[in-house]
């Protein structure tokens, strides 16, 4: 199971999506109810009433679909809105997107048309991740016969002002090209719930609200990050919104956290030349992953990067010096003097303000992380009230926000019955070296199957081989034993996330040993180990492991 998932969903702690699915079913039975799915809808057949002198009422008539405003109201303009609304227009449905900003930059909302992703996550993120990778490169270039290579110096302004001009035409291309063209009407306001078919509209230039209706409504507000508020000083602590806009670098950072957050951020700020702190109050970062793969990425970076690994470690306080610096002191007393400290501790659901506990509305939240359950077609507990990406709790990636805004606009629009699939959900994490995983950690495959056998290979990539850097790629398939099916893939290796996107389609596809065998390899390259590593490591019979079968 996807790591990320597997956490997400640690109450649920079973092992494939369908019992997932299932006991998410018995949690939430009340939520279930058949699914309708509508008729394409004609765009032209439709009276169109003006969102601002709307008085259609609220009753709930669901055949006497004219007198709402819109067929879809979208909160939320992220990867799970902007993909709903973007297919749900392109089925015909008359459709609204409220995101409060339509250009990202140092607000209280930090992100902007285009979501989290692309403004304040994976976009901005991956940026850094190509701009600290340099120095590595050129350290190895001595070996390659290049002399006098020196990576110069980051120069951290220049770096987040290309950031920033990329970022805001990527704003551009969502707003103009990507939902225009599709015919969605783009609002720049802020949205909350008035009633199951009607939605508060403060429009963000002028500070007025409109209320318009809608047949259905879309929640897609994503989270938002979590600090914990019993650490005294927290307030001078930055996380992932702000770390993007940071006047100067940190010359030193303490990150606090172990998830995917704080340790991309970790090799990031290494590799911009920052001295870095992990805090991490578990004995190993990546609860959730695969163990060798933890174990793995731990000996790498203590080998291969300069981040100072603290384990078993809390900050107790957080306290600001005369001269501007921070100091952290953990809670054994150990004091680290910093410029920033960064808390990558999770993400809650955004929904404060959309009035969802407001009884005229009356959508369901968890009692911790301020999410709105939902089930496997996204639906909440009101019946023309919908949830689709982080704010769920699901899987918390954009490409699974991505499928379960398409799904549930193919279901109300394009006359289809899809079900969200969280099954075999690819993820990596981008450090150096990366970590990619689809299906079963060995740990969760033993428990579920049993009886499994697990291919490893631990070993010095060419590229890194011939300059002789201490860099060793992991690999690691994990077989269910009776019927061969491989359920796990965890590659820790340069380009792991591009490799795990092609092994996540065999797996999804229910390929199996014989299958990867009988594939012939791509020459010279790390990945071929996938089709090519022929004895298992190890077995486990009956949840024991064996190192040979007797
Ligand atoms: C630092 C970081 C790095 C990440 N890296 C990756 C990665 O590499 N790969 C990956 O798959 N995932 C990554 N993620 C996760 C990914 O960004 C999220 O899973 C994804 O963006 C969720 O999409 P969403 O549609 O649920 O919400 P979001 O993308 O968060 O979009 C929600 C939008 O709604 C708007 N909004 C909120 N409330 C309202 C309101 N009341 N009215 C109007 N608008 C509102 C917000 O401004 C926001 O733009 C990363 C996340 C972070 C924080
Ligand atoms: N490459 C990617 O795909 C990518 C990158 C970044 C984020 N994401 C998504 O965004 C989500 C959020 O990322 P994240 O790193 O913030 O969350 P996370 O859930 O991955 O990690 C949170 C970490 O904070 C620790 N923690 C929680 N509360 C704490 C506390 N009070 N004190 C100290 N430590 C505490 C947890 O033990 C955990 O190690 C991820 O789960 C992932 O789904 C994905």
């Amino acid at each position: 199971m996807n790591p990320a998932g597997r956490l997400l969903f640690a109450a649920a702690a079973t092992a494939s999506s369908a019992s997932l699915a299932s006991s998410f079913h018995l949690r939430h039975r009340h939520l279930l109810r058949p699914i309708r799915v509508l008729p394409r809808i004609d765009r032209d057949h439709r009276l169109r009433v003006s969102s601002s002198s709307s008085t259609s009422s609220d009753d709930d008539d669901d055949d006497d679909d004219a007198r709402y405003d819109y067929d879809l109201v979208v909160i939320g303009g992220g990867s799970g809105g902007v993909r709903a609304s973007r297919i749900a227009a392109g089925y015909g449905a008359k459709v609204a997107l409220l995101e409060t900003r339509m250009t990202h930059g140092k607000s209280p909302e930090y992100s902007a048309i285009g979501g989290t992703c692309v403004n304040v996550g994976c976009v901005p993120k991956k940026l850094m991740v190509f701009a600290s990778r340099y120095p590595g490169e050129i350290k190895e270039m001595g070996g390659y016969g290049w002399s006098g290579a020196t990576p110069g110096k980051f120069d951290w302004k220049v770096f987040l002002e290309n950031k920033n001009q990329e970022i805001t035409r990527l704003n551009n291309v969502y707003q103009n090209f990507v939902l225009k063209n599709a015919g969605v009407e783009v609002i720049e306001a802020t949205g909350s719930l008035r009633s199951p078919h009607s939605v508060a509209v403060r429009h963000t230039s002028t500070g007025e609200t409109s209320i318009v209706t809608a047949k259905n409504i879309l929640i897609a507000v994503g989270g938002w990050p979590h600090k914990p508020d019993d650490v005294p000083g927290i307030e001078h602590a930055i996380t992932s919104n702000e770390v993007f806009y940071l006047d100067e670098q940190p010359r030193r950072i303490v990150i606090v956290g172990g998830g995917f957050i704080a340790l991309e951020f970790a090799c990031i700020m290494d590799g911009l030349g920052s001295e870095v702190t992990l805090m991490y109050r578990g004995d190993l970062f990546l609860r959730g992953f695969d163990v060798d793969m933890r174990v793995h990425l731990r000996e790498e970076m203590e080998r291969n990067t300069n981040v100072r690994l603290m384990f078993n470690t809390d900050p107790g306080e957080i306290a600001r010096m005369d001269d501007g610096t921070l100091v952290v002191t953990d809670r054994d007393g150990n004091r680290v003097g910093c410029d920033a400290v960064m808390y990558a501790t999770g993400r809650r659901g955004k929904i404060d303000g959309l009035n969802l506990d407001d009884p005229a509305v009356g959508v369901s939240t968890t009692s911790t992380g301020n999410f709105v359950p939902v089930d496997d077609y996204s639906r909440t507990n009101v019946p023309s009230v919908y949830a689709v990406g982080d704010v769920t709790n699901r899987i918390a990636l954009t490409p699974v926000a991505l499928m379960e805004g398409h799904r549930l606009a193919d279901n109300l629009f394009g006359g289809k019955d899809r079900r969200v699939d969280h099954e075999y959900v690819a993820s990596t994490v981008f450090t150096t070296p990366e970590i990619g995983t689809v299906g079963y950690t060995e740990e969760e495959a033993v428990a579920k199957f049993g009886d499994i056998d697990v291919y490893r290979n631990r070993f010095r990539a060419m590229k890194h081989s011939f300059p002789k850097s201490e860099a060793y790629s992991l690999f690691k398939l994990i077989v269910e034993t009776r019927t061969g099916r491989v359920v796990g893939c965890h590659v820790a290796t340069d380009g792991a996330g591009e490799m795990i996107q092609g092994v996540a389609i065999a797996l999804k596809m229910g390929a199996t040993k014989e299958d990867f065998d009988n594939t012939i390899g791509v020459h010279p390259t790390s990945a071929e180990e996938l089709v090519t590593m022929r004895t298992p490591s190890y077995h486990y019979r009956g949840g024991v492991r064996m190192d040979k079968l007797v």
